[in-house]
């Protein structure tokens, strides 16, 4: 049977958190447009990470205040997680997600959804060329948008033990009774407390000296002392270097960084969450001329171009940050970039947060990044434990801490570990949006009682040079 060959304005290869609304966007403004995606809707976020790993974080969290009930005196007798229930609970609201951008595309021809794996497979004159099963796709623009996979690092007898991943933790609905992390970044920090919260015993593997890397260490050292009160075990500086099977379980070696010393974990269920891998291996890059970084991400420009002109990557295969708000905004740089003035760019503060208990919330520079980039640099550390509604509520663990350029009194960052920190956050994001000095917020007025006074609190403790 001879290929299908069908011509389209821009196709675009993924439909994650950039290229489904972009798809959209851009058929509206009267461009024919393919979305070809090989498995569902909504990418990673909606199928197998923030969406249910958000979702059952929130059981978790009602086991934990239940168990702590009597410190608000309320009796509650034999809390009892049901692992499969709390699954089950994650799953549909997956499933309710993914039924929603299904029927959004039901009765759409422009953007087309084309269900395949696509691959690039050279031009057709001035236009590219992409494969999908039998048809053929040419197109003038190819928006990539691809996400990644986990990381699988290097463990002798990994391919022989059944481990879990990000990808796949939701199949897994027997709780583990002693869970090993290998990981200690955002995946391996939430899903720890949530399996502990559960009931399992978890021990976390980092190879770093601190989880969180990238965090200031006495943030890292604060989340790593929150888990580590909940029970979670920490070995760091570590690397699980080999895995077998024994007749209770997993068998794991763990290679100290430092001293190569070697220390043998019983573990019965193994999670790797050591990064993740960029999905631009088999997309027929070369046949464009198009390379990949060593880590397999695209070079972009601040609007997102690729070195090839008419190719462009948008989401986590771009390098820099992966997260679902950055891939959404990807979406508005290249809409304002094929549709409006180009105006918005990659030029952007980029919150995120990691959703323990305490949260941390994060934007901008940690203090060693702004002292290593040379900055005048005022740091300002408010504790919760003096905020009123952080001790009417029972949450007053934690702090915050603010990073002030001193020249110019602007935030250059903020780290905010505390209830509800992916929330407060914001106070500060939209401060650094708005190039305001702290002063602003610190002669704001905030309601009483709230979280968000440790948020003035903080910055009134600073004093402009
Ligand atoms: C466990 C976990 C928890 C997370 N929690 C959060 C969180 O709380 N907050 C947050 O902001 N971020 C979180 N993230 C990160 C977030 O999920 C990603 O940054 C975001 O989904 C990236 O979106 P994307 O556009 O790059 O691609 P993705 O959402 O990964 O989508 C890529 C899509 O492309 C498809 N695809 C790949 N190759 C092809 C091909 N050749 N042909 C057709 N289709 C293809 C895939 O099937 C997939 O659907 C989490 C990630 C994980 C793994
Ligand atoms: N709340 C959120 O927004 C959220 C939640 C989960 C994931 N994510 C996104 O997903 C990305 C991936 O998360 P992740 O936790 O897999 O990656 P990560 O890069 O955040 O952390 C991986 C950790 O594993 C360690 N490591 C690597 N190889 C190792 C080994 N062999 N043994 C022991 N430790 C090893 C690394 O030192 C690193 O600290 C994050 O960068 C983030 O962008 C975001």
């Amino acid at each position: 049977m001879p290929n299908t060959i069908n011509h389209y304005d821009i196709v675009i290869i993924g439909a994650g958190q950039a290229g489904e609304p972009l798809s959209k966007s851009l058929a509206k403004a009267g461009r024919k447009v393919a979305l070809i995606e090989s498995t569902h809707l909504g990418g990673s976020c909606v199928n197998y990470g923030c969406t249910p790993t958000k979702a059952v974080i929130a059981s978790a969290r009602v086991a934990h205040m239940a168990r702590r009930a009597s410190e608000y005196g309320i009796t509650v007798q034999g809390v009892k997680p049901d692992f499969k229930a709390v699954l089950a609970r994650a799953k549909r609201i997956v499933e309710q997600s993914k039924q929603f951008l299904d029927e959004s595309f039901t009765q759409l021809r422009n953007p087309l959804l084309i269900r395949g794996y696509a691959r690039l497979n050279g031009r057709d004159g001035e236009n590219f060329q992409i494969s999908v099963g039998k048809e053929v796709l040419i197109c003038k623009q190819v928006v990539l948008d691809t996400g990644t996979r986990t990381q699988i690092p290097p463990i002798d007898g990994l391919d022989g033990i059944n481990y879990i991943t990000a990808e796949t933790w939701l199949e897994h609905e027997q709780l583990p009774s002693h869970l090993l992390i290998v990981g200690a970044g955002a995946i391996g920090l939430e899903m720890a407390q949530f399996y502990r919260r559960m009931g399992a015993a978890v021990t976390v593997i980092g190879s770093g000296p601190q989880v969180a890397e990238h965090e200031d260490a006495d943030v890292a050292d604060a989340i790593r002392h929150a888990l580590e009160t909940e029970g979670i075990q920490f070995m760091l500086n570590a690397k699980a270097s080999k895995v077998a099977t024994q007749t209770n379980g997993i068998l794991v070696t763990v290679t100290d960084e430092n001293t190569n010393d070697v220390r043998r974990v019983e573990a019965s269920h193994v999670f790797i969450a050591t990064g993740r891998k960029p999905n631009t291996d088999d997309l027929g890059l070369d046949t464009i001329g198009l390379e990949t970084t060593k880590k397999g991400t695209l070079d972009v420009d601040m609007r997102l171009r690729t070195s090839v002109p008419g190719i462009w990557a948008v989401g986590d295969i771009r390098g820099g940050p992966m997260f679902t708000h950055t891939s959404w905004d990807d979406f508005r740089i290249v809409e304002s970039q094929l549709l409006g003035d180009g105006s918005r760019t990659t030029d952007r503060v980029v919150p995120y947060a990691i959703f323990t208990d305490p949260e941390l919330g994060r934007v901008g520079m940690t203090e060693s990044d702004a002292r290593a980039a040379g900055k005048s640099v005022e740091v300002a550390r408010f504790e919760m434990k003096h905020n009123g509604k952080a001790r009417e509520i029972g949450e007053t663990e934690g702090f915050i801490k603010v990073v002030v350029d001193s020249d110019t009194q602007q935030l250059l960052g903020a780290a905010v570990f505390s209830a509800e920190a992916a929330e407060l956050i914001h106070i500060y994001v939209v401060l650094m949006n708005a190039k305001a000095p702290y002063t602003v917020l610190e002669n704001a007025i905030q309601i009483h009682p709230t979280l968000a006074e440790a948020v003035q609190s903080a910055v009134a403790t600073l004093k402009p040079a």
